[in-house]
């Protein structure tokens, strides 16, 4: 039995940062050599929890390009290599489709639409995917098509107003979802919603054993967090966050050995 492996994929900023894609905010200075600390503190997290970080090849000319999670969805032991809605950010698939695939991993492309892998929040083994900006119905209806089979059920859910569903909410390890009400378009969609005091607050990577790494941004959320019984892990991604960019955009785990590995 292969035990299951603990990895993350991550690559690193662009020179070009500052000039990555804003849907809902106003463009403002980004320190790109503090982007490369906050980077490096972030992937340090993620090895102290005891994630083994794989760089995905650095692409300079993608301003975006650090937002790793939005080029693979991670199905399983299959990785879905995504469609981005956004035409300047299609490069970025490239280098996570070598890297994932010279893990192991099958993959699977979408045969219609666009998906953004920020819209892609999976709980248990259902795959809720926004509907938004980045993200078609076409591309829902394929990624469904690529799903089911492997024993997931993907549910849209309309996303107005913020760029990503994980913009949104993101779930806690117990399945709980939390959000930012004013950024959520229908709290009362998720049968388990606890609101957060921050917009920060709304986005947590679960690095296992009740870890969770959130922004270092939403203090008041971090505390509601531990108060809920798990251990918030603080990291600065203020120069992330000037560009519509939270804590999951920065990595995707790997969490299951390569399909058809006996
Ligand atoms: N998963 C994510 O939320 N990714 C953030 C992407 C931000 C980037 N500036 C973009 O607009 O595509």
């Amino acid at each position: 039995m292969t035990t299951a492996p603990r990895r993350a994929l991550v690559r690193a900023p662009s020179p070009r940062l500052a000039q990555g894609l804003l849907t809902h905010l106003d463009r403002v200075p980004v320190d790109a050599e503090l982007a490369v600390r906050q980077w490096s503190d972030y992937t340090r997290a993620l090895t102290e929890a005891g994630w083994d970080t794989v760089e995905v090849p650095a692409a300079p000319e993608c301003p975006d390009g650090v937002f790793v999670e939005d080029t693979v969805v991670m199905i399983g032991g299959t990785a879905v290599i995504t469609s981005p809605g956004a035409d300047e950010r299609k490069p970025e698939t490239m280098g996570t489709s070598v890297t994932v695939r010279a893990l192991g991993y099958p993959t699977a492309t979408l045969d219609a639409g666009t998906l953004d892998g920020g819209d892609v929040l999976k709980i248990g083994r259902t795959v809720y995917v926004g509907r938004t900006l980045r993200t078609s119905a076409e591309g829902i209806a394929s990624l469904r098509r690529i799903c089911e089979p492997l024993g997931h059920r993907v549910v849209a859910v309309p996303t107005t107003k913020v760029l990503h569903l994980k913009s949104a909410v993101t779930a806690l390890p117990d399945g709980t979802v939390i959000g930012y009400e004013p950024l959520v378009d229908d709290p009362g969609f998720w049968p388990h919603f606890r609101p957060m005091p921050e917009e920060g607050g709304s986005h947590v990577v679960d690095l296992g054993e009740g870890r969770l790494l959130m922004a270092a941004s939403a203090p008041r959320s971090a505390e509601l967090i531990a108060d809920l019984g798990f251990t918030p892990i603080p990291v600065d991604i203020s120069e992330f966050e000037k560009l519509e960019g939270c804590v999951t955009c920065l990595s995707v785990r790997v969490r299951h050995a390569p399909d058809g590995e006996s």
